[in-house]
């Protein structure tokens, strides 16, 4: 699904914690959402899943119909079964207790799809999702008693259930151990859907992501290839950090090295590259 974000501004708290985000991540691909604790990612995020209405801009998606002639329509006018039949978040995760079964959380990911009596129309959905996600094993077992990791997959095959056209992530990778990393972006990066994900991990960026966007107190301090866009410069800039970035004997994507620094007092007022100079 096409996406396109347009001058998007928003307040919390009295504050621009988004303040006129302008891109359009590459349709069909995976794009990496970077930046510091508290840059604007989740609030970008529920921007564009229309959660939350811009005060300025527009988050523009294209129709469910795709008329040549028509233009593409803002999010937050969209129907909310319209919506959630065509764009899934999966947010930061909740404690939640709710005395349901495995198969039960991810079948609420095809809400949007039942009947008037209750049925869904593709009853294969909901183990395909399961399937995707790695969590067929977990199927049964009660929501409660899971880990944070077993949760996290769990949460992804509700996102996936949902069969949506544009997936937004919000720290898919959090709980899961290497392998389960490694598996989740494999898949979510092989999908049709547009996906934008939020993610802290640079690498993981680098290895997975078509195209970064990289915000910085609400603002998009760069965006493209992370080829290009995961330099020293920028992530000094960016996250007050020294670092290398090598290059992958195999795939030639980009491998971050960090190597123990002093500790920064305060990142926002301290960076000795700005933001200008790393452009
Ligand atoms: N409901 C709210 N009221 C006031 N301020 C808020 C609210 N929600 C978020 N903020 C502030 O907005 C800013 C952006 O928050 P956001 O959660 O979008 O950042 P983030 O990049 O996702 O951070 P993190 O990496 O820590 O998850 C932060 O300074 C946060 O404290």
């Amino acid at each position: 699904m096409e996406l396109t974000i347009d001058g998007v501004r928003t307040r919390l708290g009295g504050r621009w914690v988004v303040d006129g985000i302008d891109a359009t991540p590459p349709t069909g691909a995976l794009t990496g959402l970077l930046g510091p604790n508290g840059s604007g990612k989740t609030t970008l995020l529920r921007l564009i899943a229309g959660l939350l209405t811009p005060e300025g801009g527009a988050v523009l998606v294209g129709r469910a119909d795709p008329d040549p002639a028509a233009a593409p329509v803002p999010v937050h006018t969209l129907g909310r079964r319209a919506r959630a039949r065509r764009i899934a978040l999966l947010e930061q995760e909740s404690a939640s207790t709710v005395p349901l079964s495995v198969r039960e959380v991810v079948a609420l990911g095809r809400i949007p799809y039942r009947t008037l009596w209750g049925a869904d129309p593709d009853d294969g959905a909901v183990d395909r999702a399961l399937d995707n996600a790695r969590a067929t094993h977990l199927a049964d077992r009660a929501w409660s008693d899971l880990s944070g990791g077993e949760r996290q997959r769990v949460h992804i095959a509700r996102a996936l259930a949902q069969e949506p056209d544009l997936l937004l992530l919000d720290e898919p990778t959090n709980h899961l151990d290497v392998s389960a990393q490694l598996s989740v972006l494999a898949f979510v990066r092989g999908l049709p859907t547009t996906t934008v994900a939020a993610l802290h991990d640079l690498n993981l960026a680098a290895t997975f992501c078509d195209h970064v966007l990289v915000l910085s107190d609400g603002h998009l301090a760069a965006a493209g290839d992370p080829r290009e866009v995961l330099r020293p410069d920028l992530i000094r800039a960016v996250y007050g950090v020294d670092c290398d970035v090598l290059t992958h004997p195999r795939t030639g994507r980009p491998v971050i090295a960090f190597a123990a620094q002093e500790p920064a007092r305060d990142t926002s007022h301290s960076r000795e590259t700005t933001l200008e100079d790393a452009r």
